[in-house]
């Protein structure tokens, strides 16, 4: 960078900017931070800033913008969530003692992956900075979110499962060590993830060998202890909260790519990208964010150890019989600040005495959630209420340290209880004999200057004073008083006793307040050698508010307890719902359906007209299958279930936005995931597979793939499509059945039946579903008759399209004027379409295009 000013102090800018090229760096000078040249440019632009310049006078002015200190908060927010980086640099000493330039420095580089939550809004969600190493044998991935201090590690074996688990954490930034493709590097563009590069920091760090300490695999050490030193390079503190990684295999859990997840809408809304219309607002009624961010990861993973989901259901079970008990625990847990956070702060050293209150108020409700655990008779209760410590010492040593309501500022006084420090109590008995003294000479001096409104006052400049109206000047004892400041109305005066009893109040006064933060940093210490069994509190306390959450939820919407069949591959769901659908239905409108598929059916051929309810019966099925196996009840009168280990979907228009793949592409690859990875304890929904491709193409494939997921893979499989001609496979593949949806028709209408019916549908409605959605009579009348022709002739054997002119040509063309150059190009088109190679509703669009030509010509 050209140093066009070589002041000391944009001197030491350069030194400092040089080490963070990639950052802006807000440079702190009295109560701003500036920006300097382009950062300042890109900046002000950004932040919507007023763009100055610095020695304006030279040649070359240096652009500057600047934010107040106190606001610089949301500045900073404002350009990570943008996915930039900030180093703050502050003044490192006071400049009024600072001999020469003030020593500055970086005291954090804030990143995409290092931001901490703070907004009320997002307390729900995690913000997870992943390291990613390559090695001879695949991947290490580690993440961790900074401001709970959980961590996890895992070992992928290709660089697509690195991309599946980045997306499905909804990583910000990635810090990476190895080679990147230009694919890769188009991936995580495109996903809008930060790369950044590692770092190496200097000298021993415990956190690094503590969070790596249960490791066992080399990749997920590196790729940890990469994640734990970019975190101490950036936070520049020592970061007690980190917790020891905790290693995982995706196989641990039922599998489902980031794809499935969106398909499925487990998290947000495919429509939206909000929460409300997802499984997780549907089930999310949690008291607690901890509760929240742990439903949230419960969903994207949930269990395959029918033990482990026994376990959560006995206590969803015992949540749900007994009402009381359910009320006194819900109760308590609003109660429950997040502990998890709170800890965070203590560790980083940015927790207030409010703060540190709410952890106490926290604790305090913890032995009233045990008391009512206890007090039932159930053991699952009461074996998990006697695993909890409630840590009471915690709790009273920060009631027994902080007043009732602390001010926020930790550096003013105020915050510490009287028989803490007796030496804090000797300072405020100063303060308080001076005050006493202070009133005591008022009435004195009244007294014996006869001055009725004489009063003592204080203020920053001059400190204590006496203070006389005009009215009472001449009776001032000029020999004692010495004037110090005239108002309009009064003056101002001090005695040297004043001065010496001042000096002894202010001294006690700044010594208190320097001692209450000495004593407020001791509690923290003391706090944070605790932080390992808070941190396992607040998981315990995560654990009961989902699980208390989910027998709320079960009861309100009458859900049912699964049982699991693990000796054999069969589904028995009578009467299920969707519960997504079902909620935003009015009460009672929900159709149920069961879902019976025995261990000699793998394959359900769902055909039905569109709108009936095909992909609605099929995600119903994954969803009841994800709540089991979270430990949820589920939305069905009785529910019997194999355990799945993956799910696959094709479903709906969800196109792969971030791999940029076109509409059939993506259904061939989800299709080809499914095929290579399905196994006989698989759920795949395939919607419409085909239908992406020409008629003939789509059939043939969508025929090939049932048939290989019938012979080859076995898994459980929902097909729902269009192609009538596939329903007769189930003259040869013996493991599928055809179901429909019924609907029937009333006076030319369609009414929809919602209900699964064996066997093939007869007919399949399009048309009337066309008429559904408004399009003009003639389109349908057109549509009709050309359906008629086909269904007669059988697609393949269609007439030369010219012979079919006469269905558009409008009666009245007899004896019309010569046909204009826009309706001979329409009539070319008519002529030229290769029918066999279009759908009846590709036709019905063309048709209507060609209406719209010849309208526009009109
Ligand atoms: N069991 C049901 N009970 C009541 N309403 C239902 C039921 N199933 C589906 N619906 C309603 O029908 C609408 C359409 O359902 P869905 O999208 O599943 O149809 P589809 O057959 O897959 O349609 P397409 O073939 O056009 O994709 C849903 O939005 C819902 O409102």
């Amino acid at each position: 960078m050209a140093k066009k000013d070589t002041t000391p102090m944009m001197k030491q800018y350069y030194e400092i900017k040089e080490q963070y090229p990639d950052a802006f760096l807000f440079y702190r000078v009295g109560d701003f931070y500036e920006l300097f040249e382009d950062d300042a440019i890109k900046g002000a632009q950004i932040l919507e800033l007023t763009l100055t310049h610095r020695s304006n006078k030279t040649k070359n002015p240096i652009p500057m913008a600047g934010v107040p200190h106190l606001a610089v908060d949301t500045y900073v927010n404002t350009l990570v969530e943008k996915g930039y980086k900030v180093a703050l640099c502050e003044q490192l000493e006071d400049p009024r003692k600072a001999k020469g330039m003030v020593k500055r420095g970086i005291i954090q580089l804030i990143t995409p992956g290092t931001m901490m939550q703070e907004r009320p809004d997002q307390a729900k969600d995690s913000n997870y900075l992943t390291s990613v190493i390559s090695t001879n044998s695949g991947f290490g991935l580690a993440y961790s979110d900074l401001s709970t201090g959980e961590t996890f590690s895992t070992h992928l074996a290709d660089f697509e499962g690195v991309a599946n688990e980045l997306l499905s954490l909804q990583t910000r930034e990635v810090v990476y060590n190895g080679h990147l493709t230009e694919a890769n590097k188009d991936f995580l563009k495109k996903a809008n993830i930060t790369v950044s590069e590692p770092v190496e920091v200097e000298g021993e760090h415990a956190e690094i060998s503590y969070v790596a300490q249960n490791l066992t695999d080399d990749a997920e050490i590196k790729a940890t202890k990469q994640l734990v030193a970019y975190l101490l390079s950036t936070q520049k503190r020592s970061l007690a909260h980190l917790q020891v990684a905790q290693s995982y295999e995706p196989t641990q859990y039922l599998q489902m790519s980031h794809t499935v997840q969106t398909n499925l809408e487990l998290i947000k809304s495919a429509k939206t990208a909000k929460k409300m219309g997802s499984l997780f607002w549907l089930l999310d009624k949690t008291s607690t964010a901890m509760g929240g961010r742990l439903l949230k990861s419960w969903i994207e993973r949930p269990l395959l150890s029918v033990s482990e989901i026994t376990r959560r259901q006995e206590m969803v079970q015992a949540l749900l019989d007994d009402y009381f008990t359910r009320e006194k625990v819900i109760d308590s847990l609003k109660g429950v600040y997040d502990l998890e956070r709170l800890t965070g702060r203590i560790a980083f050293g940015s927790v207030n005495a409010r703060e540190m209150l709410q952890l106490a108020h926290s604790l305090a409700a913890i032995p009233n959630i045990l008391d009512s655990l206890l007090e039932t008779n159930n053991p699952h209760l009461q074996n998990f209420a006697q695993q909890i410590d409630p840590l009471k010492g915690i709790h009273d040593l920060i009631v027994n340290t902080i007043v009732d309501n602390p001010p926020l500022s930790t550096t003013e006084g105020g915050l510490i209880r009287e028989d803490v420090s007796d030496q804090l109590d000797r300072y405020r008995d100063a303060m308080n004999n001076g005050k006493k003294w202070l009133s005591e000479m008022e009435s004195h001096e009244r007294e014996v200057t006869g001055i009725n409104n004489l009063k003592v006052g204080y203020n920053k400049v001059f400190g204590y004073y006496i203070e006389v109206t005009n009215s009472n000047k001449d009776k001032v004892p000029t020999d004692r008083y010495t004037r110090k400041q005239t108002l309009t109305n009064a003056e101002r005066y001090i005695t040297p006793d004043l001065k010496e009893h001042e000096s002894l109040i202010l001294e006690a006064e700044a010594k208190s307040t320097g001692l209450e933060y000495d004593l407020f940093v001791k509690l923290r210490e003391d706090v944070k050698k605790y932080i390992p069994a808070l941190q396992k509190l607040a998981k315990q306390i995560a654990s009961l508010d989902v699980l208390t959450n989910f027998a709320t939820v079960s009861e309100q919407n009458n859900y049912v307890r699964p049982s699991f069949a693990t000796d054999k591959q069969e589904i028995n769901v009578v009467n299920g719902r969707h519960p997504v659908v079902e909620q935003v239905m009015a009460a009672g409108s929900y159709i149920p359906n069961d879902i019976k598929m025995d261990q000699d059916t793998d394959i359900f051929l769902i055909t039905g007209p569109n709108m009936s309810g095909k992909s609605t019966y099929m995600r119903q099925m994954a969803l009841i299958a994800i709540m089991a196996q979270i430990g949820c009840f589920v939305p069905a009168d009785s529910a019997t279930l194999p355990i799945f280990d993956q799910i696959f979907t094709r479903i709906g228009a969800a196109d792969d936005l971030i791999s940029g793949q076109s509409t059939f592409m993506v259904e061939m690859s989800e299709a080809n995931d499914a095929l290579q990875h399905a196994t006989k304890r698989s759920l795949v929904l395939f919607d419409e597979i085909g239908r992406g491709t020409a008629t003939y193409d789509g059939m043939a494939l969508a025929g090939a793939i049932v048939k290989y997921l019938h012979d080859k893979v076995g898994a459980k499989t929902l097909f729902a499509t269009h192609y009538h001609e596939l329903t007769d496979l189930d003259q040869t593949l013996k493991h599928l059945k055809n179901i429909h949806v019924g609907a029937t028709e009333e006076n030319g209408k369609l009414i929809f039946l919602h209900k699964i019916l064996p066997g093939p549908a007869d007919q399949s409605y399009g048309i009337h579903v066309a008429q559904l959605a408004g399009l003009p009579h003639k389109v349908l009348r057109e549509a009709t008759t050309m359906l008629k022709r086909l269904e007669k002739q059988g697609a393949g054997e269609l007439q030369p399209a010219s012979e079919q002119l006469d269905l558009f040509v409008p009666e009245e063309s007899e004896g019309a004027p010569a046909i204009s150059d826009d309706e001979k190009d329409v009539l070319d088109d008519i002529q030229n379409v290769y029918l066999a190679d279009k759908t009846p509703l590709q036709v019905m669009e063309l048709v209507a295009q060609w209406q719209q030509e010849l309208k526009d010509k009109d």
